[in-house]
């Protein structure tokens, strides 16, 4: 198995390949690309590592060499927020980061399952898929945007706020990766009930997460590590999947045939062709539903952003 991380040198590319080093299965390939020439040096110093991993690093404007044979793309390559800024104020630079490197995907490994880091998620998504349409080789059970942050702070959050054990905690969030489109969905957690209270609190401080940890780092960039965690858990699941494992299931943005918009996160079973199947998300609260109709006017614009700038 050959995994490709473009973006590699950044924040969340090194802690994610540290993890794919160390974790991903005997005998995979690990492929690290990124503009910045330290990237052959990143390679170099994970290669000490006594893992039966072998890993490369590529620099330079193509980013061809790193994905050929790749099964697995996983993309964080572009600019971070700062605080007062919006993940839509990232549009302007990395919408043509993504494009680009889709079209070296689209040429090199087509049929390579490919994971979005890279924000704003609910239109670099969409900016992924026309060119990969505009490519002819658009498989829609291919390609994802990568919100496993959010269901990872969940779990986080709902075991504090709950003093559960974080292990046992299990929550979908549903919708898109930005403000009031990041809807968890407390309603479904197990063993737990929660005021009305804490609900909103509890939805308001998992889609404001990312902006905490903005401000926290007070200039220095957005979420490295807590992503880094989150792509390695969604990447490794493309993987077990790809593998022939059943039963792996995460949420993710994807073009899945929803009723509300376009592409929506939601459970996705994965398999040996990336979506096996789209899992419904079940029953929800008067406030979920509400949450959920109230978002949808702004994920339809972020998607149509995506569309428009390939059009
Ligand atoms: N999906 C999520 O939940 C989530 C979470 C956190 C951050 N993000 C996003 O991930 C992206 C990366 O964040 P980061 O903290 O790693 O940023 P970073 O600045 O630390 O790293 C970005 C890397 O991208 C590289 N890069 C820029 N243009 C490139 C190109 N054309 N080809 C290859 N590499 C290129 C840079 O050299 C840099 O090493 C941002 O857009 C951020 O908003 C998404
Ligand atoms: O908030 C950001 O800008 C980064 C990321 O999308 C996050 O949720 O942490």
């Amino acid at each position: 198995m050959k995994v490709a991380v473009l973006g590699a040198a950044g924040g969340i590319g090194q802690a994610l390949a540290l993890l794919l080093k160390t974790q991903l299965p005997a005998g995979s390939q690990l492929s690290l690309y990124d503009i910045a020439p330290v990237t052959p040096g990143v390679a170099v110093d994970l290669s000490h590592i006594p893992t039966a991993v072998e890993v490369k690093g590529f620099a330079g404007e193509d980013p061809t060499p790193a994905l050929e044979g790749a099964d697995v793309v996983l993309i964080s390559a572009g600019v971070a927020r700062k605080p007062g800024m919006d993940r839509s104020d990232l549009f302007n630079i990395n919408a043509g980061i993504v494009r680009n490197l889709i079209e070296k995907v689209a040429a090199t490994c087509p049929k390579a399952l490919i994971g979005i880091i890279t924000n704003p998620v609910n239109t670099t998504v969409a900016i992924a898929a026309e060119v990969l349409k505009k490519a002819g080789v658009y498989d829609k059970n291919r390609l994802f945007g990568v919100t496993t942050l959010d269901v990872i702070r969940s779990e986080t959050f709902i075991a504090e706020a709950k003093g559960l054990n974080v292990a046992d905690v299990k929550v979908n969030v549903i919708g898109g990766h930005s403000g009031v489109t990041i809807l968890p969905l407390l309603s479904q957690v197990e063993g737990v009930s929660f005021s009305d209270e804490e609900v909103a609190a509890l939805t308001k401080r998992i889609q404001n997460a990312g902006t905490e940890v903005v401000e926290a780092k007070a200039g220095g960039g957005s979420a490295t590590l807590s992503m880094g965690q989150a792509a390695f858990r969604f990447g490794l699941s493309l993987i077990r999947g790809l593998q022939g494992e059943a039963n792996v299931i995460e949420c993710a943005y994807v073009d899945g045939g929803s009723e509300h918009a376009e592409f929506f996160a939601q459970p996705v079973v994965l398999g040996k062709n990336g979506i096996e199947k789209v899992l419904p998300y079940g029953e929800l609260s008067a406030f979920e539903t509400n949450a959920r109709d109230a978002m949808l006017d702004t994920l339809k614009a972020d998607i149509k952003l995506g569309v428009d700038f390939v059009k």
